[in-house]
C-alpha cells in the first residue's frame, strides 16, 4: 500500500474533546465527497470544507511506500522528552480512503495513540483509539459509533438536524458552528445559532476551531 499524503505536522487539536492537546496531524491526500477542486465545490456532497486537501505538496507531505516509512516520519515530529502520551490525528481528506490496520499497528509500535477525524462514509478499522465523525447531510453514515460525534452546524437539510443523531453510540456530540471563509459576520452567526442549540439541548457541546482564532495551523 502506497500512502499519499498532503502534510504533516505537530499542532494542538483545535477542535472537539481533546481540544488544546499536542498532537501530530497527518492530513492525507484526497476525499470521497469533493474533488478539492473549487469549479467543483458547487456540485460536490460535501460543499462547505475548509481544508486544501489535494496532492502532496504540503510541509512533510510526500508518497510513502510502507506503513513504517510513514509511521516514522510522523514519530519524528513528535517533541521527545516532554512527558504525554504520542498522539496522532489522522484527517484529509478522508482518512479512510487510506487508512489501515497496518499503520495503525505501526504507530502503536511507536508508542502512538491514534486518533482519527472522518465524515463517517466509510468503515473505520476497529483498532483506532479515538474516532470522531463528522457526518455530512448528502452522505449516507456508515460508522454510527465512536468516541465523539462533530456535527457542522447548521446545514440545512434535515438529514443533518442534530437530533437525527442523538441516539448513536457515541460518548460526546459536539456541534461546530459552519466556518464561512471570508464571510466573518455570517461565521458568527453560526456560533450564536449553535451556542443557542446547545443552551436548549445539554446533551451538545460547542466546538469552536481554536486552532483558527489562536494563529495555529
Ligand atoms: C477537513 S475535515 C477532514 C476529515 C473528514 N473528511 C471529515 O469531514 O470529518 C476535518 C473537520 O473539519 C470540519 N470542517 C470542514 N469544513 C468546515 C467548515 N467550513 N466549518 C467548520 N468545520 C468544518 C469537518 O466537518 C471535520 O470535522
Ligand atoms: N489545529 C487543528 N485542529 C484540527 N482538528 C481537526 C482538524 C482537521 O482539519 O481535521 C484540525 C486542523 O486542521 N487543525
Ligand atoms: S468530507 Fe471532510 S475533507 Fe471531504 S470535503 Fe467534506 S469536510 Fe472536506
Ligand atoms: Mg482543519
Amino acid at each position: 500500500m502506497t500512502y499519499a499524503v498532503k502534510e504533516i505536522y505537530l499542532t494542538l487539536q483545535g477542535e472537539g474533546n481533546h481540544t488544546g492537546r499536542a498532537a501530530v496531524f497527518m492530513r492525507f491526500a484526497g476525499c470521497n465527497l469533493w474533488s478539492g477542486l473549487e469549479r467543483d465545490r458547487k456540485k460536490a456532497i460535501c460543499q462547505f470544507c475548509d481544508t486544501d486537501f489535494i496532492g502532496i505538496d504540503g510541509p512533510g507531505g510526500g508518497k510513502f511506500k510502507t506503513a513504517d516509512a510513514l509511521a516514522d516520519a510522523v514519530a519524528s515530529r513528535w517533541p521527545q522528552g516532554g512527558g504525554g502520551k504520542p498522539y496522532v490525528i489522522c484527517t484529509g481528506g478522508e482518512p479512510l480512503l487510506q487508512l489501515d490496520a497496518p499503520l495503525i499497528d505501526a504507530f502503536h509500535a511507536r508508542g502512538f495513540e491514534v486518533g482519527i477525524e472522518t465524515n463517517g462514509t466509510l468503515e473505520a478499522p476497529g483498532s483506532i483509539d479515538w474516532i470522531c465523525v463528522s457526518p455530512k447531510a448528502a452522505a449516507p453514515l456508515v460508522q454510527t459509533r465512536g468516541n465523539e460525534l462533530k456535527l457542522v452546524f447548521p446545514q440545512k437539510e434535515i438529514e443533518a438536524h442534530p437530533s437525527r443523531f442523538e441516539q448513536l453510540s457515541f460518548e460526546h456530540f459536539y456541534l461546530q458552528p459552519l466556518d464561512v471563509i471570508g464571510d466573518p459576520a455570517q461565521t458568527a452567526a453560526h456560533v450564536a445559532s449553535a451556542a443557542a442549540y446547545c443552551l436548549a439541548h445539554p446533551l451538545w457541546r460547542l466546538s469552536t476551531q481554536t486552532h483558527k482564532m489562536n494563529g495555529l495551523p
